[in-house]
């Protein structure tokens, strides 16, 4: 149809970036995610791009900096709306970042007014007169407060999304979202002439999600989870400018071994690893041994080389919380946690050259790291493993297939799953 992407994106982490995605190929949009700001033209066929950065937990001057000129590059390709994806867990810390750059991207929008949804049922992340709930759990009782780099310890996020903002945030509560798209769109317009910036919307499943969206048609920004954007694909439809591609996922496959990279210390990534070790092999990193300045490097990939040819293997940082605790006591969260992400990255390049071709990676943090090292530019984004995670291939010389995993998504047996599918 168009030759102009119709949505731009600005992920602040990788796998978030291929969350939303898989949700935007599967309602029929062609989907190029791209590492950074794009230094090369990108494919003409693509309907929606999505610019993953790194910014989740940078500070918030240069988080901001980085998404405008992400914002900058969009609106130069032609976009018609622009999406910010943050974490359907809303990680952040009281200085930001999800306020401060959704500030900044209205203030060059020139915009008043945004919606913030984080909710994605299909993962039980829903939304309750502003609650975020995990599961059964309020965001503050789940496995989140004790996130490595983000600890979440309000589940309110109008409460949340105000210490990040100068601006006033008010909330579209689950009575209004339930009576439609009507009802959401006069909720959004009473707060933005009350004079709010922001509603936090509640949603309890995709067809709250689907309303939203769908109230959200006329938004030049969009910020929230991979959920939210669960309805756009059907606004562009029905103003013409979208066709109906049922292949937008469709991947060409790749000869060779797989191998899984876990850094993710999540509740669900470490019962993956766990399900993986009792029948697959695995080695574990452990930072304190890296800092003492054990090369753990050389001996993964020289335990690894034997073994890949014959078999997937699973190297991983992955601890349980009294270990992460542990060295982050002795090295502070931040060197803890680059150790660990700079090993796996450079054990990506050592099993490339191994002749890996297929490569799983759990964590947002631990995939931006890989994919920086494995100097990927751009991906092209396929068919669903599980919600949130899509097969994607990288484009450019020695292609890659690679499933970037968010540390608390995918059933246990995931990373045999995903494998499943492209072996
Ligand atoms: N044993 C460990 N001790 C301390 N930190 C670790 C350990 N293993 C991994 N880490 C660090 O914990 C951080 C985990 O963040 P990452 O974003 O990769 O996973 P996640 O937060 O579970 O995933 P997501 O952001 O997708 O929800 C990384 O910086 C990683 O290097
Ligand atoms: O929204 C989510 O939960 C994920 O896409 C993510 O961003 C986790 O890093």
């Amino acid at each position: 149809m168009v030759n102009k992407p119709l949505l731009g994106c600005i992920a602040d982490d990788f796998t978030g970036g291929t969350d939303l995605a898989s949700t935007l190929v599967a309602s029929g949009m062609r989907t190029l995610q791209v590492i950074g700001v794009p230094r090369e033209p990108v494919p003409a066929d693509i309907d929606a791009i999505v610019i993953a950065l790194k910014t989740r937990t940078q500070p918030a001057g240069e988080a901001v900096a980085d998404s405008l000129a992400a914002l900058d590059w969009l609106k130069a390709a032609g976009c018609r709306q622009f999406f910010f994806k943050y974490c359907s867990t809303f990680d952040s810390t009281p200085e930001g970042n999800i306020g401060p750059v959704a500030d900044a991207l209205l203030a060059a929008l020139e915009c008043r007014f945004a919606l913030a949804c984080p909710a994605f049922p299909a993962n039980q992340r829903t939304l309750y007169q502003g609650y975020l709930f995990v599961g059964e759990l309020l965001l503050s009782e789940s496995g989140m407060r004790h996130h490595p780099l983000t600890p979440m310890t309000d589940a309110n996020l109008v409460r949340v999304l105000q210490r990040q903002t100068a601006r006033s945030v008010g909330l579209v509560p689950w009575h209004t979202v339930s009576r439609g798209a009507p009802a959401i769109r006069a909720a959004f317009d009473q707060l933005e002439q009350a004079g709010h910036g922001y509603a936090i919307v509640d949603a309890l499943d995709d067809g709250h999600l689907r309303a939203i969206g769908e109230a959200a048609a006329g938004h030049r920004l969009i910020t929230g989870g991979s959920g939210v954007a669960l309805g756009l694909a059907e606004n562009f439809r029905r103003a013409g400018l979208l066709g109906d591609n049922r292949q937008a996922g469709a991947l060409p496959g790749l000869e060779g071994p797989s191998a899984v990279l876990s850094g993710s210390c999540s509740l669900a990534t470490n019962a993956q690893v766990e399900h993986w070790q009792r029948h697959r092999p695995s080695f574990q990193l452990d930072p304190l041994r890296l800092a003492e300045g054990r090369d753990l490097v050389a001996e993964a990939l020289a335990w690894a080389a034997p073994l890949v040819a014959r078999e997937p293997v699973l190297i991983y940082g992955s601890a349980r919380p009294e270990q992460v605790r542990a060295a982050q006591e002795q090295l502070g969260a931040a060197r803890a946690g680059e150790l660990v992400e700079q090993a796996l990255s450079r054990i990506a390049v050592g099993l490339r050259e191994l002749g890996v071709s297929k490569l799983v990676v759990a964590g947002g943090e631990t995939s931006g790291a890989v994919v920086k090292a494995l100097e990927v530019r751009a991906l092209r984004i396929g068919t669903l493993i599980d919600p949130g995670v899509p097969w994607t291939r990288t484009l450019g010389d020695r292609p890659l297939l690679l499933a970037l995993k968010s540390g608390n998504f995918g059933s246990v047996d995931f990373f045999e799953k995903a494998l499943g599918r492209v072996e």
